[in-house]
């Protein structure tokens, strides 16, 4: 199957000599949307400005829905909206014809029927004729993305679409990102939350170092990373698990002042209920218990554990 995006063995070294890239290889299907994970300086906004014509690889092919981005750059740029990190909005002008503009810089002629749908999906259409400084953080970047959409492309780059924003913007653009899913557009977004890359993505990218990792549907990367952690603080402590409970995924940490659980949120039952109520019937009391998920960044170091150990194995 070709998808809409296809790299192939794409590379880049900076003047600089810095490696950004090295032989990246990624198809890219048709109405998904992929995260891109990886801790700052990976390369991702490398891979996302060599699609979008910003930066020339030294080495490999990208094509966008078939259109070579550098021998057929303009028919490949027409297919790509990019969102980017920094809000950089003209504050006096119109939203209306911040929009307009951008679709204008496309060679498009006017289409006001398709930017009113546009604004009205992003919930802006309200707020049309204000002027961008006017407006709140959410809603500047759902502006942003309208301009992205301006000139209608298939495919939709966006750079960290939540860095720094507070819980219920980065839940407003969830719901906006859905609603993009649903109008069929093609997301690809850099983050560095895997919980934002849990809830959105389909399937998720790992980069470090200029490499892609690996490529997962979420849902199989969760089931076997996205594992949390009770910790359960005992009154007294405890010299040894008791032989009773030795068949549990349990460890005893802080010289047996606490017990270790490590269990899968996916999971139907994850057996806390049974596990303390198998505690307090073996006369063990708890002081206090706390749960913690493992992040991106133990994901990822896990990745980058086993990726160095099937290299060297
Ligand atoms: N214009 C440039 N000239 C020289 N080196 C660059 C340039 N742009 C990026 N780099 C280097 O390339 C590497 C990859 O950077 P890139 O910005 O692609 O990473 P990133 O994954 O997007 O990071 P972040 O999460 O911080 O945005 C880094 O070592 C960076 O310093």
């Amino acid at each position: 199957m070709t998808g809409i995006i296809e790299i192939d063995h794409l590379s880049k070294q900076y003047g600089s000599g810095t490696k950004a890239l090295s032989d990246v290889s990624l198809t890219i299907n048709e109405g998904e949307i992929i995260a891109l994970l990886g801790p700052n300086g990976a390369g991702k906004t490398t891979l996302i400005s060599i699609i979008c014509g910003l930066v020339v690889p030294t080495g490999g092919t990208v094509r966008v829905g078939g259109h070579d981005i550098r021998t057929d750059w303009r028919a490949a740029r027409r297919m790509i909206g990019l969102v980017p990190q920094e809000i950089a909005l003209e504050p006096f002008e119109k939203v209306i014809n911040s929009v307009r503009f951008t679709r204008g810089l496309y060679g498009e002629g006017p289409d006001d029927a398709y930017i009113e749908q546009v604004l009205r999906s992003l919930a802006l259409w309200d707020k049309r004729d204000a002027a961008t400084k006017e407006l709140s953080g959410g809603m500047k970047r759902r502006v942003l993305i309208a301009k992205a959409l301006a000139h209608r492309p298939k495919v939709l780059f966006l750079d960290e679409p939540t860095a720094g924003v507070d819980v219920a913007l980065r839940r407003e653009m969830w719901q906006v990102v859905e609603q993009l899913r649903r109008d069929g557009v093609t997301i690809i977004l850099t983050t560095h939350y895997l919980e934002e890359a849990e809830e959105m993505a389909d399937r998720v990218g790992v980069i470090n170092h200029g490499q892609l990792l690996l490529v997962k549907p979420t849902a199989e990367l969760m089931d076997e990373f996205g594992k949390k952690t009770l910790t359960i603080e005992l009154d007294e402590p405890l010299p040894e698990i008791p032989a009773a409970l030795a068949d549990r995924d349990l460890s005893l940490t802080e010289g047996g002042k606490a017990l270790r659980y490590d269990y899968d949120t996916r999971a139907e039952r994850t057996g806390i209920a049974r596990l303390l109520g198998d505690l307090a019937a073996h006369g063990i009391t708890v002081r206090d218990v706390s749960t913690r998920q493992s992040n991106l960044e133990e994901v990822f170091m896990t990745l980058v554990t086993e990726t160095q150990d099937e290299v060297t194995a």
